[in-house]
């Protein structure tokens, strides 16, 4: 740990001996914890920071004029497409997506360093219980797809085969993130194959860039973004892990999608086929101003715009039959190849563009309280995982239907969209639709058919209530095995159509329901 002489030689070389002013009011712990921070902070980087967020705060507003002449939407043909291809060709992917999975060569990696801020938790979004009827959070469900796709791989190539799962969290996340997998035994998996590694925090800088400090020993700190994913690769040597363990795929993705398909064979088999080595999967944007970023070719070089540096203007702008010009969402699931990541990782890492969010930053006023700013007072950069599209040989985009695989929890209950109940509502839609796709009758609490509706709105719930677990299936599929309470044939419903016990759902559904109960309602 620094002493304070040289703490404050450093602090001097950066230009920030203003957090030094509540010293001589510290006691000696408080001392200790401040210089142990300070420790990590190198003069050199710190004050290259500090310059690059005050000026690009005041850049800032340039970047959407230049997009406006350089940006093109990428052309429909150079889309790969999950409602576009037959049937026969999403068998392809799919076996080889499997393939793959079954030869250990798959891994999924977890950005869930996130604050949660606009869900308004002070704890991991992954850790959030939407309301399901089994009570499961997001992590359980990701495990539990993780652990079903190994099965489905298994069961398809008579191995046993392992999909590692890193997690990359943050000085918020890692601590009771990894508390909640030990207490709940990591959800089945083997703990030796869940890696979590931490992203690195950067200092909150005002507009005249100095550091905000948030108490008088502790400086404010946010992660580094989701493209700090490839110097935590470096700074926790992950990719030699991925090495010994021959991973070669990586299928990153974000915490908060419920419908994710961890380790989706589909994509991987997709991406494996056209020699990708960067991939990104995308749905129809909902509407010009949805929250997602937007994939595109920007000077001939694809790209993900984000939301936050998309204008208006340019986002509302339809072809003459009314469609969205930029309308490739992008839904924060990529492909890479480990070579990819190493490469980045090795060449490229310090090159990735630094974005700027301004915030609301709480911070000590000068008499040493804190102030929670009404306006924003300071600048936070951040890097984006998508920016390293730019260096990809072969990049490959992936068209995939919102309503099977996309709807992320953002907010909290009481917005219009992305909220724990719009979650909820889609996940419940989705089985509930897989299950009447396989031949399932449900009944209401008089014993009456409920008449099936495969398509429902976002508001309302489906017709009955049916939380399929994904350690029944993965992604709609059944085992083919006549059963009686049937009164329809049971029917494959995608490419993956190795075991499940589907039908051990359908003969509870079946059954006479609780009186009470208004709607069909029942847990696996
Ligand atoms: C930097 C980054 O990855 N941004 C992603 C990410 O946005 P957030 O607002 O950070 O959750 O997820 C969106 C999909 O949910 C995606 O559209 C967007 O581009």
């Amino acid at each position: 740990m620094l002493s304070f002489e040289e703490a404050t030689a450093r602090l001097q070389a950066a230009g920030q001996t203003h957090v030094l002013r509540f010293w001589s009011e510290l006691s000696g712990e408080e001392k200790d914890v401040f210089l142990d921070e300070l420790s990590q902070l190198d003069p050199e980087e710190l004050s290259q920071h500090c310059r690059a967020a005050a000026e690009a705060a005041s850049r800032a507003s340039g970047e959407g004029e230049r997009l406006d002449t350089h940006m093109e939407p990428v052309a429909a043909e150079f889309i790969g497409s999950v409602c576009k291809s037959d049937k026969e060709t999403l068998k392809q992917w799919d076996d080889e997506g499997i393939l793959q999975i079954a030869e250990n060569r798959v891994a999924v990696l977890l950005l869930a360093g996130g604050q949660g801020t606009r869900l308004g938790v002070s704890y991991p979004k992954g850790m959030y219980n939407v309301g399901l009827p089994s009570g499961k959070t997001l992590y359980q469900i990701q495990a539990e797809r993780i652990q079903k796709v190994q099965e489905l791989a298994n069961e398809k190539n008579g191995s046993k085969c392992t999909v590692p799962w890193y997690i990359m969290t943050s000085e918020f996340t890692l601590e009771p993130t990894e508390k909640f997998f030990k207490e709940n035994g990591y959800f089945g998996l083997d703990p030796s194959n869940v890696i979590m590694f931490e992203q690195r925090m950067i200092p909150a800088v005002s507009f005249d860039g100095k550091i905000i400090l948030e108490k008088k020993n502790k400086i404010a700190m946010a992660p580094d973004g989701n493209g700090g994913l490839y110097r935590a690769l470096v700074d926790n040597n992950v990719l030699e892990d991925m090495e010994k363990r021959g991973v070669q795929y990586v299928h990153v993705y974000c915490v908060d999608n419920i419908l994710v398909k961890l380790a989706d064979p589909v994509f991987i088999g997709f991406c494996v086929s056209k020699g990708a080595d960067c991939g990104a999967k995308v749905v129809e944007k909902a509407y010009p101003a949805e929250p997602v970023g937007v994939v595109c070719r920007v000077d001939g070089i694809y790209q993900v715009v984000e939301y936050s540096e998309l204008k208006p203007e340019m986002a509302e702008q339809r072809h003459p039959g009314g469609e969205l010009v930029y309308s490739s969402g992008n839904i924060c699931n990529h492909f890479f190849t480990r070579d990819f990541l190493q490469e980045v990782a090795q060449k490229f890492q310090g090159q990735l563009k630094q974005h700027v969010a301004i915030k609301k930053v709480p911070f000590v006023d000068e008499e040493g309280s804190l102030v929670k700013p009404t306006k924003p007072n300071g600048i936070k950069m951040e890097k984006f995982v998508f920016d390293v599209f730019q260096f990809s040989k072969k990049f490959v985009a992936f068209e995939v239907l919102r309503e099977e695989e996309f709807s992320p929890l953002k907010n909290a209950d009481g917005a219009p969209v992305d909220t724990p109940t719009t979650v909820r509502r889609s996940l419940l839609a989705q089985h509930y639709r897989w299950a009447v796709q396989a031949g399932a009758n449900f009944l209401d609490e008089h014993g009456n058919p409920i008449t099936p509706k495969l398509r429902t709105a976002q508001d309302v719930d489906p017709p009955a209530i049916c939380e399929i677990s994904p350690l029944v299936s993965y992604f709609g599929e059944v085992r083919h095995l006549p059963h009686k309470s049937l009164n329809t044939p049971q029917k494959q419903y995608l490419p993956s159509n190795t075991g499940t016990d589907m039908n051990l759902v359908f003969q509870s559904l079946t059954k006479q329901q609780p009186k009470n109960r208004k709607k069909t309602q029942h847990r696996f």
